[in-house]
């Protein structure tokens, strides 16, 4: 069984409860049909009956609860709560009601602050700011994390390398400019998500255009820095950098330009030096690899929220909701 079958199966087994709020999109209807027959969750849409029911026309999502904002009796505790966690901030009464009651993605984080919902998944037609925004804002890092990240679950078809073609790509949707602490703290997170999602060992390199000095440059000395803080703050976890991509996942390359490194040749955990390199490396690999690319996926926050790239289909949403089910069965 593939990875996210294998995701799907997991999700099955303790039906989460996972909030969508992009009802104004054609694409969240379509994965919800799906996601309710095959049984990955239960589903909650936010938005007017009418408007669910225009655009899902022709689709069977009878099973999905609506919540209409403008009607339903928990909107007052959500502006309420909002108030209470936002108040530092200037939030208030009146900022809490226009904002839950016109952006839906908030609404949908508030039931997963307040438990009404297990997770969320949005971001098909919002952008990652915009989605990611209200979960740091309302949720927050979880206990022991210093902050929060996001990767993307590649799965590379016909491909050696990795857990049989599965990598982890952090941190690929959220931090711009890691410094060195943000770098290990990420490496840190993925290993961890790695674990919980495909179930095998993380091997962790910290990618550069470096390996083991064979570059200068202070981009080369951060990657260096990160890996140093993350192998004294994480000894149990497998990790070694700086490390060029094919030094990190070609056993032959890894074995000549890093002899001696565990890692080298065998990793399925990558860890990119900024956001550049990450989004743009998993964009490549999805579209000229035509990999299958899951995510944004979160990881250090206090409850599963996750995004999805504009560019997505339905089907990355189900796996997106699946791996989100997952993730909240663990929480
Ligand atoms: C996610 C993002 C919007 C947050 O930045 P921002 O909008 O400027 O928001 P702020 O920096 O004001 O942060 C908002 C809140 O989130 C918190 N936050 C921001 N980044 C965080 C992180 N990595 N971990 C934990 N908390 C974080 C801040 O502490 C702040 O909390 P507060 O409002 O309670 O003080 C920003 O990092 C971003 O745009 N990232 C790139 C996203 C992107 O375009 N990716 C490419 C496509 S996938
Ligand atoms: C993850 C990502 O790159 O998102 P988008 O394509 O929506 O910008």
């Amino acid at each position: 069984m593939g990875f996210i079958d294998t995701i799907k199966e997991r999700a099955k087994v303790d039906k989460q409860t996972i909030v969508l709020p992009e009802t104004e999109d054609r694409r969240t209807y379509e994965a919800v049909a799906t996601i309710l027959k095959e049984g990955i969750a239960n589903v909650v849409l936010v938005g007017s009956k009418d408007a669910v029911e225009e655009g899902s026309k022709g689709l069977d999502i009878s099973g999905a609860v609506i919540v209409d904002p403008t009607t339903s009796e928990k909107t007052s505790t959500y502006i309420d709560k909002l108030v209470e966690l936002r108040q530092s901030k200037g939030m208030t009464q009146e900022q809490a009601r226009e904002i839950l009651l016109s952006n839906y993605l908030y609404y949908g984080v508030m039931m997963v602050k307040l438990g009404d919902a297990d997770g969320m998944v949005s971001g098909a037609c919002h952008s990652t700011a915009d989605t990611l925004r209200p979960c740091l804002q309302i949720l927050k890092t979880k206990p022991g994390t210093k902050l929060v990240s996001a990767f993307f679950l590649m799965v590379v078809p016909d491909c050696e390398f990795g857990a049989n073609g599965t990598f982890i790509f952090g941190d690929a949707g959220l931090e711009q400019n890691p410094d060195p602490e943000k770098l290990a703290a990420i490496a840190a997170s993925s290993a961890e998500s790695f674990k919980l999602l495909v179930q095998e060992e993380p091997i962790v390199a910290m990618l550069s255009h470096s390996t083991k000095g064979s570059a200068k440059h202070a981009d080369v000395d951060k990657v260096v820095e990160a890996t140093k803080i993350a192998k004294e703050l994480y000894p149990n976890i497998e990790i070694d950098g700086e490390l060029q991509l094919d030094a990190a996942i070609v056993p032959s390359v890894g074995q000549s330009k890093a002899p001696g490194s565990k890692v080298a040749g065998r990793a399925n955990v990558l860890v990119f030096p900024d956001l550049d390199a990450g989004n743009i490396g998993y964009k490549l690999v999805q579209r000229l690899a035509k990999a299958e690319a899951y995510g944004p996926v979160t990881q250090g926050i206090a409850k599963p929220v996750n995004d999805l790239s504009r560019g997505c289909n339905a089907d990355d949403i189900v796996g997106v909701v699946a791996i989100t089910a997952v993730q909240a069965q663990a929480n």
